[in-house]
């Protein structure tokens, strides 16, 4: 039987003043998160933000330095076999055998749990049927991604935890994702999910929070994030002697009719742009000052 949840905590996670110190480096910086049951959240932030680290304290891999972590309403630091099995996780490099074909291995960990989903239902939605009698050590990359994503969730889990799960898909196997994501969402499953892909995190997450130097310096819905001041929009023209010109305005077509009457005309290279997330991401993160090559990483 599927395990219900008997716990009286109403967030699937609660975090408060999380610290994690490798050593003498401080990787994360007192962070308070709380990820109610049945919410998709984004963690998002550049390479070395501590976005692993605090994934992996949440799912009992990593200990914490200090502060208190709660888990479908457990420690993780002390969670044992019943609490693992409620979790489905899909860490950011997975280590699963190359011996073993798709469906053996995933026939494998489906004994481990109480309720696992079908076999071949798990193979179908990560969209590996043509592979499944395929050794694992014989498929491309984005195809073992899509198997690290399999194992995550045959046991059907409560809280799903995935790290940069689409890196090294193909576009294509990106939006079957997706809508498997949405699926896992539709049946109430809580999803933890970091990304790069910020349109990832636009499209899934209910709401994704960024992290910089070990700290959660924004968290919002997808629709929040930034603020109302980060979402103006910009306006571009040229003016007849060539010279680029960018206005923010909240009344877009009021300067575009202004522009075009003053011209007499179409405003040469004319443009109207609302800042997408990764807009938005990138401004956060140029305002904390974190080096340009982390930036750049972090949004290829
Ligand atoms: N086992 C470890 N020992 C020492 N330092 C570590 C260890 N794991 C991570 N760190 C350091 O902690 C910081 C946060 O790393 P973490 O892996 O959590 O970042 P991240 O946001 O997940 O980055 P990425 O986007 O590259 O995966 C980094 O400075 C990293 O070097």
């Amino acid at each position: 039987m599927h395990t219900t949840t008997t716990d009286d905590t109403p967030a699937a996670v609660r975090i408060r003043g999380l610290r994690k110190v490798y050593g003498g480096a401080v990787a994360v910086d007192g962070i308070d998160l709380d990820i109610a049951r049945g919410e998709t959240f984004a963690l998002l932030g550049p390479n070395g933000a501590g976005k692993s680290t605090t994934i992996e304290i949440l799912e009992g891999y990593r200990l914490r330095t200090s502060g208190e972590v709660s888990v479908l309403g457990v420690d993780p630091a002390h969670g044992g076999l019943d609490w693992k099995g409620r979790l489905g996780i899909v860490l950011q490099s997975a280590a699963e055998s190359g011996l073993y074909t798709v469906r053996e291995q995933l026939a494998h960990f489906a004994k481990l749990y109480p309720s696992p989903r079908d076999v071949d239902e798990v193979i179908a939605a990560v969209g590996l049927e043509s592979k499944a009698g395929t050794r694992i050590g014989r498929l491309s990359g984005g195809q073992r991604r899509r198997v690290d994503v399999a194992l995550g969730i045959i046991g059907r889990p409560e809280l799903l935890f995935l790290d940069e799960p689409t890196t090294g898909f193909d576009p294509e196997a990106r939006r079957e994702f997706w809508s498997l994501i949405r699926t896992l969402k539709d049946e109430g499953t809580t999803i933890l999910l970091t990304t790069h892909y910020l349109d990832e995190a636009a499209q899934l997450g209910d709401r994704a929070g960024v992290i910089l130097g070990g700290r959660l310096v924004d968290v919002g819905t997808v629709e929040e994030l930034g603020g109302a001041e980060a979402r103006v929009p910009i306006v571009r023209w040229r003016d007849p002697d060539g010279g680029p010109r960018e206005v923010r305005t909240a009344r877009p077509a009021e300067l575009v009719a202004s522009l075009v009457a003053r011209l007499g005309g179409e405003p040469a290279g004319l443009e109207v742009i609302r800042p997408s997330l990764e807009d938005i991401y990138l401004q956060l993160v140029r305002a904390a000052g974190v080096d340009a090559l982390d930036i750049e990483e972090a949004a290829a």
